[in-house]
């Protein structure tokens, strides 16, 4: 059972693969997490993140370990757990120039592949969710969907989640996270518009129950034979 979910900043696909995977007894894999931890890395390690070919190598190197239960998943690199620093505003507001090198794409990307394999055969499938895993990263799995919600939920969403308010002041404090990340990040991604056999999942007027209700639906239609 391989679930790819792709979608924008703020759409919930962390939150909602993460509860997915749970019902469905399978891990978990942030794609995210991984471009994130890649930029802490370079950061902490004095590595320029416009240097492309630096990043790129750093990507191959980086002793990432990710853990996969869905009710706790970490993120350690070099045996250090850094499931809390790759969070951080400096984290988000700069992965975006880790994640459009296109040097460093395809080495995660095929990073990603061998995470997702591992997961499965231990735990008898994967939630995967980031914004290629439908397109580029598992192309073949089993479900496919695109998450999506509108630009103001999305805002709102991440406003309440960093700052526990929707205040208009709050709102704007997340506008760089959400809406000039996307645009950078779409430039390498296709994130907004469902491709060819991915089913999209509109989470605007969903609370976050009905949400991953609405995913677990759309598993269990694909999953379902045809009578
Ligand atoms: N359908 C929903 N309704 C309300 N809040 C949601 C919904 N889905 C997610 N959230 C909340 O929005 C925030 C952002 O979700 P997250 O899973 O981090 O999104 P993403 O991984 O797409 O950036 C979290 O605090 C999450 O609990
Ligand atoms: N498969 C992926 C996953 C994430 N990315 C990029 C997009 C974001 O800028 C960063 C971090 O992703 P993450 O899913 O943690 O971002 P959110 O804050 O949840 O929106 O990595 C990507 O390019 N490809």
């Amino acid at each position: 059972m391989i679930v790819a979910i792709d979608g924008p900043s703020g759409s919930g696909k962390s939150s909602v693969s993460r509860a997915v995977a749970t019902a469905l007894g399978v891990g978990f894999l942030d794609t995210g997490a991984m471009y994130r931890a890649l930029t802490w890395w370079c950061l902490d390690s004095g590595i320029d993140l416009d240097d492309r070919d630096a990043v790129a190598q750093a990507a191959t190197r980086m002793p990432l370990e990710q853990g996969y239960d869905p009710d706790a998943p970490t993120v350690a690199v070099a045996g250090r757990d850094i499931t809390a620093e790759i969070r951080t505003t400096e984290v988000s507001t700069r992965v975006s120039a880790v994640a459009t090198n296109v040097l460093v794409r395809p080495v995660l990307q095929q990073r990603q592949r061998e995470a997702m394999a591992a997961i499965a055969a231990e735990t008898g499938g994967v939630v995967a969710e980031g914004r290629d895993i439908t397109t580029v990263v598992a192309p073949d799995a089993d479900v496919r969907i695109l998450l999506t919600a509108s630009e103001e939920a999305r805002l709102r969403r991440r406003s309440a989640e960093l700052h526990g308010t929707t205040d208009d002041a709050a709102v704007e404090a997340t506008r760089d996270q959400i809406v000039r990340r996307d645009r950078e990040d779409s430039t390498v991604s296709q994130f907004t518009v469902a491709a060819d056999g991915v089913v999209t999942v509109d989470t605007s007027d969903l609370d976050f129950d009905g949400s991953v209700a609405a995913v677990l639906a759309v598993v269990r239609r694909a999953t379902t034979p045809a009578r």
